[in-house]
């Protein structure tokens, strides 16, 4: 390591300590920048304009003033350099070995329509284009018209919109986007199929759920076949794989083909996109030289909508169907519904109906009678496995290491953390806390609290995570 790799180091240390960065915003925008020497100085290399710009406006003066002081008073530089992204990645896609040999057949829904332009004919030009569209599977209605941004997804959002400018560019390739349930993950990735699909209807695009794609690899293994499969894949312009955790488990060979696949598109300059309910390495059960490939493009994170979203997405949503809903009324669903988009969708849905089917306008009174039930379950009980989920996330470790005897600071911090929230947060007794971390007895519950109470009292950075869990929690 040189030694302004280890300034680096040193620096993104402290700036995570400091709380200037979250682990999210490390792993979106930090992960892949670069610190070398130009001529004895240190430069700090993005590999595209839109990371280097967010960073040099939102956190370069406190970064570079750490950086400054770690080098002995030198100013360092922050640069965008395409070329030198693009070899770091293409090293990392390298040392990667490639899956090869397949075997013949399998059917698989393939279009069996003529895309070059000159077969269409200005009559059919609209039907052909129909057929186009659907054999993308993708879903008409997600498109980034129709997708609200705010701070959680703003960035996922200009990435999105970047993408559609340039796919396959290796600096956003692969985009992997992660994130809770029915945050906007797919409507994002789908934004940008059709965006992609508007410019150039000819691109070969396929959406699909990595259930379907498991579907498609137990066929061929049934017909002992892999030709056709690879084919369909490999021939792609654009791979928008739904949910890829789904491909994680015992499913070897599905993890196999889609190495294959997923290589030999990157290498041909393909854009792929997956979308995931978390960070590459918390996926539990998949092939580490896939967790390696996900993570060796861009990352970004989507995180529940703040209330200024939620309202604005329910405004929205309201506009689309022709109803005329009030601020207030929005307000008030905004305020109740916090979960996810799909649950604040299914709420104002309900609200609509009620208006409609009792014959009154759309009031906060007709909106609390039609919400009675999801508002008595929006206050939610926590249990002990959300607090472990939601820690785990928070930390960036697996659950599996949560449970298991190691103790490592970067371990048993997290579990303690989550142990002592778990008092705090349910009904359940020490001996059953304890059980519930790995069989783990009442005093390691107690000390656990003690360490923590102890801890969020000298130490800001803690208390302000434990606070920011409870929030995370409750919410
Ligand atoms: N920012 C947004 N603006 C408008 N609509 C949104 C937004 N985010 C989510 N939605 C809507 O919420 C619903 C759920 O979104 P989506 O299916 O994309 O979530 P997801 O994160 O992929 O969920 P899952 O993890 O369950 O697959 C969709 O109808 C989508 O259009």
């Amino acid at each position: 390591m040189t030694e302004f790799e280890i300034v680096w180091q040193q620096c993104v240390m402290l700036i995570k300590e400091q709380g200037i960065i979250s682990d999210a915003e490390y792993n979106t925008w930090f992960r892949n920048l670069i610190p070398r020497a130009n001529n004895s100085k240190m430069e700090v290399v993005a590999g595209n304009r839109l990371i280097h710009d967010f960073i040099n406006k939102k956190y370069w003066a406190k970064v570079s003033s750490i950086l400054q002081e770690l080098n002995n008073g030198t100013e360092v530089d922050f640069i965008v350099d395409k070329p030198v992204a693009a070899k770091i990645t293409q090293e990392i896609g390298n040392s990667s070995n490639l899956l090869v040999k397949a075997e013949p057949v399998l059917e698989i829904e393939s279009v069996a329509i003529s895309r070059s332009k000159n077969s269409i004919k200005p009559k059919v030009e609209k039907e052909v284009l129909t057929q186009l569209h659907q054999s993308t599977k993708l879903n008409k209605d997600f498109t980034f018209d129709s997708l609200i941004r705010g701070n959680s997804n703003q960035l996922a959002y200009a990435i999105g919109m970047h993408i559609t400018q340039d796919p396959g560019n290796r600096n956003h390739n692969p985009l992997f986007v992660y994130g809770g349930v029915g945050l906007g993950k797919t409507h994002l990735m789908q934004a940008i199929g059709n965006e992609i699909y508007r410019k150039n209807p000819n691109a070969k695009i396929r959406y699909l759920h990595a259930n379907d794609y498991i579907q498609d690899v137990v066929k061929a293994s049934m017909r002992q076949g892999f030709d056709e499969l690879k084919r369909y894949y490999n021939g792609l312009d654009l791979l928008l794989m739904d949910d890829i955790q789904f491909i994680a488990g015992d499913k070897t060979k599905t993890q196999e083909e889609f190495f294959y696949t997923f290589n030999n598109l990157l290498d041909k300059g393909k854009q792929v996109i997956m979308t995931c309910d978390t960070f590459p390495k918390n996926i539990n059960n998949l092939n580490e030289r896939l967790i390696s490939r996900f993570a060796s493009g861009l990352t970004v994170e989507i995180q529940p909508p703040e209330l200024e979203m939620r309202v604005a997405i329910l405004k929205n949503k309201a506009l689309r169907s022709n109803i005329d809903l009030d601020d207030e009324v929005a307000f008030f669903i905004g305020q109740n519904i916090k979960s996810n988009v799909r649950e604040l969708e299914g709420a104002l849905n309900k609200v609509i109906y009620h208006a409609k089917f009792s014959r009154k306008g759309l009031s906060i009174a007709i909106a609390k009678e039609a919400l009675i039930d999801i508002i008595a379950s929006e206050v939610r009980t926590v249990s002990i496995d959300d607090i472990q989920k939601v820690v785990c996330d928070f930390y960036k470790i697996k659950i599996s290491d949560l449970l298991s005897s190691k103790r490592t600071q970067l371990i048993a911090r997290p579990r303690q953390i989550a142990m002592t929230l778990s008092k705090e947060l349910t009904q359940h007794s020490l001996p059953a806390i304890g059980e519930a971390f790995g069989g783990r007895d009442h005093t390691t519950v107690l000390h656990a609290q003690k360490t923590i109470s102890q801890l969020r009292e000298k130490d800001e950075k803690i208390e302000r995570e434990y606070k920011l869990l409870i929030q995370m929690l409750q919410n």
